[in-house]
């Protein structure tokens, strides 16, 4: 079982380590919530350039190293090396940082849910690494029907038994 949590990263620098669309993935979702990104790689994809261009996150065009991971809140390690992502976590552990390896469910501190957002409220969607497809059609088929009055989702809620719903 995992223990779910809701983090504050505004302004904390959080580290991603690889310039591909997994870490754009990742540097999206963290920038979204204000947090100070800083990206490590000797390249970067064309959205990643874009982003650095405008100034929302920082990069450093470099290959990983160590003194990178200092001061994070959180790593996450994306590049394409099973040894890179491998040495970034043990380099993360070592400071007590979190950290989030793209290829490896077994070392990873923490998982990446699917998320519906509406207002203030919002839904994280996890299938304890099971299943990444299933949380993200489960997100589509609620984010519908949230953009639709949420109708089917309260209605699932109030079908509940009163033990459950309570
Ligand atoms: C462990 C985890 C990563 C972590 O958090 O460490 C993980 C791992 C892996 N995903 C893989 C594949 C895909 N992942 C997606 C999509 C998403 N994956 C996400 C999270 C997570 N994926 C974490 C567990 C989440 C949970 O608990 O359910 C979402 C929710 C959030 C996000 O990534 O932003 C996002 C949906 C966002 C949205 O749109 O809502 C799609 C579909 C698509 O891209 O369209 C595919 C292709 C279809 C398929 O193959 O299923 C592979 C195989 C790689 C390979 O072998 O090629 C691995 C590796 C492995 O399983 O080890
Ligand atoms: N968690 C998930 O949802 C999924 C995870 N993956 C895994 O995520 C990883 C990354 O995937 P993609 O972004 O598609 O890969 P990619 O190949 O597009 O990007 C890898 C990036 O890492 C950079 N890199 C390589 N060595 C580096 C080093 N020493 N220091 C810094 N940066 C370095 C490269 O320059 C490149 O920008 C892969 O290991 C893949 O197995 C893949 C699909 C889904």
């Amino acid at each position: 079982m995992l223990y779910p949590v809701w983090l504050k990263v505004t302004q904390a620098k959080c580290l991603v380590v690889g310039g591909g669309q997994i870490a754009l993935r990742r540097a999206t979702t963290l920038l979204s919530c204000g947090a100070h990104v800083v990206v490590v790689s000797p390249e970067l994809c064309p959205e990643l350039a874009a982003m650095h261009e405008c100034g929302d996150i920082a990069y450093i065009p470099a290959r990983y190293d160590p003194s990178h991971v200092t001061d994070s809140k959180l790593v996450i390690a994306a590049t394409d090396s099973r040894d890179v992502n491998a040495a970034i976590g043990r380099d993360a552990r070592k400071q007590g940082i979190l950290c989030n390896m793209a290829d490896s469910q077994a070392e990873s501190d923490f998982f990446l849910p699917s998320v519906v957002a509406c207002g203030s409220v919002q839904v994280a969607i996890s299938t304890g690494g099971s299943s990444p497809a299933t949380a993200k059609a489960l997100r589509l088929a609620l984010a519908a029907d949230m953009e639709d009055g949420g109708n089917r989702f309260v209605s699932m809620l109030r079908s509940l038994p009163d033990s459950l719903s309570r």
